[in-house]
Parts: C-alpha cells; sequence; structure tokens
C-alpha cells in the first residue's frame, strides 16, 4: 500500500517535472535531468545502493529536491523574461512574443534584440550629438576631439599638422535674400566639395553658421597651401540650388602646429584671427602671422587671467531695460557683464567671452553672473524696483547638463521666482547641439524659467523647429531692427517673424531699438517687447534704479507721435 502511494506522488511529481521542464529548451532539460542522474548516484553511492533499494522516503525526497530545483530555475527565468520586457516596453523596443514552451531560447532572442537595439539607438544618440544635422559632418565637439588626438599624435612623431578655419563670404546675405533653405542646401553642396578635395585621413567639419573647419595631420606649409587652391577650384563651379547658380567663396584661416603652437584651442583661436585676415584682404587664404595679431595676442594672455578676475570680483555687470511696448512699462532689465581690468579699463563681453567659452571658464562666469543678477533683483525688490531679469547662456552652458541644478540652487540661495527670470539662449548655440540643449532647455523650463531665443535671425533654425523646444519668446537681432525704418528687407523680416512667432504662441522681443521710427514701426507691428539705445543704454545698477525712479522714460519718451495721434 505505501509503495503504491509512493508510487502515486513520484508518479504526480513527475508530470509537474515534465510540465516544468517542458518549459526548457530541450538542451537545458537534458541538462537537468544528467544533473539530477549524478545526484541519485551520488546518494545511491553515499548511502550504499540505498536509491536502488527503492527506499520510498529516498525517492520522495529526490524527486521533490528536483522538482524544487526545477521550479525555482523556471521561476527565476520568468522573472528575468519580466525584467526584460519592462526594460523594453520603456525604451519602446518591439520584443519577440514570450513562448512558455521555449522560454530559455526565447530569452536569448529577446536579450539579442534588446542589446541591438540599444546598441542602434546608443550609436544615432552618439552620432547626432557629435555631427552636424545639416551637412552631416562633425560638428565642433568632434573636430576638437580629433584635433586634440592628432595633436598628440604630432607631438609624439615630432610631426606637423595643419588647421584651417573658413568662413563663407556673404552668407548671410544669401540666407537672408533667398531664404534659410537656400542657405541650407548651400552649406550641404559646400560641405560634399570640401570632402571632394580631402584625404581619408584628414577631417571637415562644420562648427556652426558658414564656419567650417578642416584638419590636416601631417600637413606643413605648402600642402596647406595646396589643398586651399584645391577648395578654391572645387567652389568655382557654381552651385546650383533649385533654379539658382549660385557662388560660394570662402575665406580660410590657417594655423599651423608646431610653427603656431601645439596647443587646440590656441591654434583655433589663431586660424580664427588668420580667416579674419584673409577675409578682410579678400584673399582667399590667409596663414596665422603672431605680428598682425597684437589685439587677439592680449586677448590670449587675458583669458588665462579671466579665472582670477572672477575671484577678484573684477567683473561687473551692467543693466539694460526692456520695455512693454503697449504700456510702455519697464518690466525687465537684462544682465551684461564687462571686466573691469585693472591694467587695460573696460573689457567689452565680445572680448572675453568666447575665449571663456573655449577655455571652459564660461561656467564659473555664468555662474557668477546669475548669483550677481538675482542678488541685485532682490535690492531693487527692497526699494520697491520690481523687474524681471534677463541672463544670457552660452553654448558651453547649454551643454553642461549641471547647469539646471546649479541655477536652481542659486534661485533657491536668493528666495527668486524662476517664471520671473529670462534665460536668452542664441540660436546657433541651440542648434550647436540640438539634442543636448533640447534636454537641458526642457529642464530648465520644468523648472519655471522662462527661454528666450536670443540673436535671432542670425542663425539657421525655423521658428517651427523651435516650437518643438520649450521656448516662450524670441528675441529678433539687432542687424534687423536698427535699421528697418530705412531698409525695407529688414522690415518685411520683422514684420513676418513678428506674425509667425505670434502664430506659434511665442512673444517677440525687437533689440537694437535706436530711434522713435523704429518703435513707432515696431508697435504698429504688434511687437511685445523693445530693448535698445532708444530707451537705454546698458548701464551699472544704481544709474538704472535712478533712471526708473526719475520716471523720465515715462514723461519724455514714451509720448511718441504714434501715441499723441491716437
Ligand atoms: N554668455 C554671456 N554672454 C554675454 C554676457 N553678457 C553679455 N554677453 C554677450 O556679449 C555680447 C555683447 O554684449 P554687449 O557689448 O553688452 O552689448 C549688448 C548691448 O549693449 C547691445 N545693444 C543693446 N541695445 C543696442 C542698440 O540699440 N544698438 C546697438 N548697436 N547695440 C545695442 O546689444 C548687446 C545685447 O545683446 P543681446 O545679448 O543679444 O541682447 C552680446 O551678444 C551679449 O549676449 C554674459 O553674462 N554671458
Amino acid at each position: 500500500m505505501k509503495r503504491i502511494k509512493a508510487a502515486t506522488v513520484m508518479s504526480q511529481g513527475l508530470v509537474v517535472l515534465k510540465t516544468w521542464l517542458g518549459n526548457l529548451s530541450a538542451g537545458t532539460g537534458l541538462l537537468v535531468l544528467l544533473a539530477g542522474a549524478m545526484i541519485w548516484l551520488v546518494l545511491d553511492i553515499t548511502f550504499q545502493g540505498a536509491m536502488r533499494e527503492q527506499r520510498t522516503w529516498m525517492m520522495l525526497a529526490f524527486g521533490v529536491l528536483l522538482l524544487v530545483a526545477a521550479a525555482r530555475y523556471v521561476t527565476r527565468i520568468e522573472r528575468v523574461h519580466a525584467i526584460v520586457e519592462n526594460y523594453a516596453q520603456r525604451l519602446g523596443i518591439p520584443l519577440p512574443a514570450f513562448d512558455r514552451c521555449n522560454s530559455i531560447d526565447r530569452l536569448q532572442q529577446r536579450l539579442e534584440r534588446l542589446s541591438e537595439e540599444v546598441i542602434a539607438e546608443n550609436y544615432a544618440l552618439e552620432y547626432q550629438a557629435r555631427h552636424d544635422n545639416l551637412t552631416n559632418l562633425p560638428n565642433r565637439s568632434l573636430f576638437l576631439e580629433r584635433f586634440e588626438s592628432e595633436l598628440q599624435s604630432a607631438h609624439d612623431s615630432n610631426a606637423s599638422v595643419a588647421l584651417f578655419i573658413m568662413d563663407l563670404d556673404r552668407f548671410k546675405e544669401v540666407n537672408d535674400t533667398l531664404g534659410h533653405h537656400i542657405g541650407d542646401r548651400l552649406l550641404q553642396e559646400v560641405g560634399r566639395r570640401l570632402l571632394s578635395v580631402l584625404r581619408r585621413t584628414d577631417t571637415v567639419a562644420r562648427l556652426g553658421g558658414d564656419e567650417f573647419a578642416v584638419l590636416l595631420p601631417g600637413a606643413d606649409r605648402d600642402h596647406a597651401k595646396l589643398i586651399c587652391r584645391k577648395i578654391a577650384t572645387a567652389l568655382e563651379q557654381p552651385i546650383k540650388v533649385e533654379n539658382l547658380r549660385l557662388r560660394a567663396g570662402i575665406s580660410i584661416g590657417i594655423a599651423l602646429c608646431p610653427d603656431h603652437g601645439q596647443d587646440a584651442n590656441l591654434l583655433m583661436r589663431f586660424a580664427d584671427v588668420a580667416m579674419y585676415e584673409a577675409k578682410r584682404k579678400q584673399k582667399g587664404f590667409a596663414f596665422y602671422a603672431a605680428g598682425r595679431d597684437n589685439k587677439s595676442i592680449s586677448r590670449l594672455g587675458l583669458s588665462s587671467e579671466l579665472k582670477e578676475a572672477i575671484e577678484q570680483d573684477q567683473l561687473i555687470l551692467d543693466y539694460q531695460p526692456m520695455v512693454d511696448i503697449s504700456s510702455g512699462r519697464i518690466f525687465c532689465a537684462e544682465a551684461l557683464v564687462r571686466w573691469n581690468h585693472p591694467q587695460y579699463g573696460l573689457v567689452p563681453p565680445e572680448e572675453f567671452i568666447p575665449s571663456a567659452e573655449q577655455t571652459g571658464v564660461i561656467r564659473p562666469l555664468t555662474l557668477w553672473v546669475i548669483d550677481r543678477a538675482l542678488a541685485q533683483v532682490s535690492s531693487w525688490s527692497k526699494i520697491g524696483i520690481d523687474l524681471s531679469i534677463s541672463i544670457n547662456l552660452s553654448v558651453r552652458s547649454l551643454q553642461d547638463r549641471q547647469l539646471p541644478a546649479q541655477v536652481q540652487r542659486l534661485v533657491m540661495l536668493h528666495n527668486a521666482d524662476p517664471s520671473r527670470v529670462i534665460l536668452e539662449i542664441t540660436e546657433s548655440a541651440i542648434m550647436s547641439d540640438p539634442l543636448t540643449a533640447r534636454r537641458v532647455m526642457r529642464r530648465l523650463s520644468s523648472m519655471g524659467f522662462q527661454l528666450s531665443v536670443d540673436d535671432f535671425g542670425t542663425g539657421y533654425s525655423s521658428l517651427a523647429y523651435l516650437k518643438q523646444l520649450p521656448v516662450d519668446e524670441i528675441k529678433i537681432d539687432k542687424s534687423f531692427v536698427t535699421q528697418m525704418d530705412r531698409d525695407e528687407n529688414d522690415a518685411v523680416i520683422v514684420r513676418a517673424t513678428i506674425d509667425l512667432a505670434h502664430n506659434l504662441g511665442l512673444k517677440v522681443v525687437a533689440e537694437g531699438v535706436e530711434s522713435t521710427d523704429v518703435w513707432d514701426l515696431l508697435e504698429m507691428l504688434g511687437c511685445d517687447t523693445a530693448q535698445g539705445y532708444f530707451i537705454r543704454k546698458p548701464q551699472g545698477p544704481r544709474e538704472l534704479a535712478d533712471w526708473i525712479c526719475s520716471r523720465e522714460w515715462k514723461q519724455e519718451r514714451w509720448v511718441t507721435p504714434l501715441k499723441l495721434a491716437k
């Protein structure tokens, strides 16, 4: 009787075991059975033939052991399936359906698919972050990486490297008169032609806007000249875009390693200086010459001092008011940094911001500006002046993923309202690395900051693209605004930009308002905000406060001819 009972239990156990084993692939099932047989044999030897003598409790213990092991094994596999499924779902990756009878093979297939998709996605993201999406050429960060590595190899092997910084001649005119889509096609074709004259070991990159760079490992002065001629020949043929035949003139600045230096940032700067020389003299190309570069040399000297300057409080902020056009109310001030240099006097931002960006000092500089500007808003508020504040963020800031948290900390420190802080980001900064810019902008926006696209019209983005970003307003570049009362093209551009921006729900700021006529035009076109010398030049915080309190703006300026006519 006992034996029958035991046999029944055993057979039931085996049925369960079979079901579990059926869930495993044939190979794994065989492995489990083999392992079971081994254990059975070991037990039999240990207990001197007890297993063969069919002692029921031994058989039962063995069966239960085997069942528990198989069950735990299958449960674990299913758990891994669930984790993989969950992960894939979050990434939006479709997986082959779960198959209970083939769970191990299916798990392997699913993991393979998942890792292929993740690798592909990572590759695409990395590619996007390191390439220019218009021309598909390497972008500034990839170019700098390659440049630094080439400089290292050149240093180790005593070889030379040539660097070109190039800028298209009169590209802005093409963009402004024929439209950005024509400008884009022109840039794409220039990129293709540059590639066609270079070796596989050379690199051509688009640094932003109409600026390209070329890296020629092993090239000396003569080889660099040869490539300049090849580039000129390649661009001689007109570029056909739609029905147009366009000529793309290019100015090339050249810096050589080791002749001019061995530091990547220095050489970039030198090539830039040489490029301006080539453009100024309409020479096509120019090598860097230290003698011609007194001003930039002093700047280079300055850039190494900048970090100390921040620590020693040599930087100051000026503030320029921004006015709501429909009410005439001064509601905001833009913080603009200057360097009060002990030797050179007041140095304008354009003299040190670019090198601060290149050397990374822009990071502490930006945080310093935000800190001081927020402190100033709080001081003004204590004397009854209630202003929002507008602060410039640089290209580098937009690539700095720690920035949102650092800005948040400063906002809390000064008890500021983020919705009254406008962060200005230039159009070209957004377009130089759209992916990272988008991430940082989304975080800043979700923290409640207002985001404004600065210098709008000078980059190559479209309003439709910008609308996909959490942008609140655009700031039309002063080059379109200042003369819009005299230049019909400018007026057309400003009008179209205001209309389009409003249709997309964006506010519009016009900077560079220098006259009553421009103010009137802007008011007529329904522009929201004005900033410019007509209202007030940038000035120190105390002067601005005195001016606001004197109500001079309301009394003297606000009564414009248009208002009187109403
Ligand atoms: N990343 C940071 N960039 C900064 C910071 N502070 C300034 N800047 C950038 O430097 C550029 C030059 O600034 P600045 O010399 O201060 O010139 C500003 C105004 O003075 C000038 N402006 C204003 N109104 C007029 C006008 O009617 N006519 C005229 N010719 N110029 C005028 O424009 C500059 C402000 O420009 P914007 O920022 O585009 O509003 C400038 O690009 C600054 O962005 C900083 O802290 N960080």
